[in-house]
């Protein structure tokens, strides 16, 4: 199937912004087991187990070797203190840097509780691989779980005791810890090295085989006219909107966007899914609009309105908590361009100062998605992206200040194409 490119650069991303490829394996093979295979048994509600994009967070007392003794979900105000382990003796024998119960920042949470939940669950991991690799008689540990966002399942879990679930979930972090690579292979027949395909996970998500089905008529290395390509890219509210359409007019060009009108009926539906699989939507939109532009640079200018360093930056700023020095070094693979994705010849990063992205998001007055609040509420989010933006390679972005008025910013951006692509 020609879209198995995608799940092959989607997982590029995830394993090279996870710690260890090991800890890819993990994150990919768990969240989606985990959900599927532990959980069901266990949660009450079987609708949990579904792929719903938010986690809650539990606490676990349990000893090193037994199975989990108790088990108990806390509403969300209380889950701050949350973030982070304790040993029972209120020793601390662990890393030095896994922060103790009550001291977690509401930044090392957010993933947790803003949404973000794969994040959440993965780095959530990492510290459990640390503690069981500390040993010691007893721990109490947090752990993102995957839950509905609706306050019901909050009841629900309440009162729950654990016993029945205890010892899958406990086996199975054990494997986390040591081998587990090499046991779900072994037990699920699973190959890892297979990347994740939205083909798994149709019969959730029924829209996938609609996507699929497009995906499927796609050639597969479409190549570009001889008109120049340009990618226009920002944060949100950054003008893009406005510059793309003046760019059309004053070039006679073409504007395509990404994800592209032929599936855009269905963002919604992967907006609302967990974050892998809504990027591996994206992921494949680009390929998608990259066939329109294959096709629209044969007979004039093409501008496109957002392209794959979107998908790369805002899916590399997701999955790395903390802060901005924590993204993957400069020259890393993830900021280079998919081999097999049609390149532009000038991509163009609009940049404006936070203030001003904030007037303009005021002024615009529409509705605004989830991550655009996310954007508005986490500064750290957003200098995230902007910074993975400017790691990009291969085409790199180049950078315009955005910040003066829209025809200011159109005349730097024509001589910029003018400088560029005239040869
Ligand atoms: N140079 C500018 N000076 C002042 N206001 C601007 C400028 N460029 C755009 N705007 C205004 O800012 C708002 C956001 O612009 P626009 O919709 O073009 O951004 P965008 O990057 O396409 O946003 P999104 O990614 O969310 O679609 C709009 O109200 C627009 O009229
Ligand atoms: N090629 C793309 C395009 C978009 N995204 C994601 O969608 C978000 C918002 O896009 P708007 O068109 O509404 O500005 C964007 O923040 C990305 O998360 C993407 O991943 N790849």
């Amino acid at each position: 199937m020609n879209c198995e490119v995608n799940w092959l650069h989607q997982c590029c991303l995830n394993r090279n912004t996870a710690a260890s490829p090991r800890q890819l394996v993990l994150k990919f093979g768990c969240s989606r087991n985990q959900r599927r295979c532990n959980c069901t048994t266990a949660l009450p509600d079987p609708s949990l187990a579904d792929l719903s994009p938010c986690f809650a967070v539990v606490a676990f007392h349990l000893g090193p070797w037994c199975p989990l003794t108790r088990m108990r979900l806390l509403s969300p105000p209380t889950l701050q203190p949350l973030w982070g382990w304790r040993s029972r003796s209120e020793r601390s024998p662990g890393s030095p840097h896994l922060p103790p119960l009550g001291s977690a920042s509401p930044m090392e949470l957010s993933p947790a509780v803003g949404g973000r939940g794969e994040a959440g669950l993965y780095s959530t991991s990492r510290h459990w691989a640390e503690l069981c690799g500390a040993g010691g008689p007893a721990w109490r540990a947090a752990l993102a779980l995957p839950c509905l966002p609706s306050s019901s399942c909050f009841e629900t879990f309440e009162t729950f005791q654990v016993p029945s679930f205890a010892s899958e979930i406990f086996v199975s972090f054990q494997f986390r810890c040591f081998e587990l690579e090499t046991w779900l292979k072994r037990n699920t027949q699973q190959n890892f090295a297979q990347p994740y395909q939205i083909s798994g996970c149709t019969s959730l998500i029924p829209e996938a085989k609609a996507v699929l089905d497009l995906v499927d008529t796609c050639p597969k290395h479409p190549k570009k006219g001889d008109f120049p390509v340009i990618v226009i890219e920002g944060l949100d509210a950054t003008g893009k909107t406005t510059v793309t359409q003046s760019l059309k007019e004053s070039l006679n060009a073409i504007l395509l966007r990404s994800p592209p009108a032929c599936i855009s009926q269905w963002r919604k539906t992967f907006d609302d899914k967990p974050n892998h699989i809504r990027r591996a939507f994206y992921a494949l939109g680009n390929y998608l609009v990259a066939l329109e532009i294959a096709k629209a640079s044969i007979e004039s200018p093409v501008i496109v309105d957002r392209y794959w360093h979107s998908t790369a930056a805002y899916a590399i700023a997701t999955e790395i908590s903390g802060k901005v020095q924590n993204l993957p070094p400069e020259h890393h693979e993830v900021y280079q361009w998919p081999e097999d994705l049609l390149k532009p010849d000038l991509v163009l990063l609009l940049t404006v100062s936070p203030e001003e992205r904030i007037r303009r998001l005021k002024g615009r007055g529409l509705e605004k998605t989830k991550e655009e609040t996310e954007l508005e509420a986490n500064s750290l989010f957003r200098e995230k992206v902007e910074e993975a933006y400017k790691r990009m390679e291969n085409p790199e972005c180049q950078e315009v200040d955005a910040n003066p008025s829209r025809e200011e910013v159109l005349k730097t951006i024509l001589q910029l194409i003018k400088n560029h692509c005239s040869s």
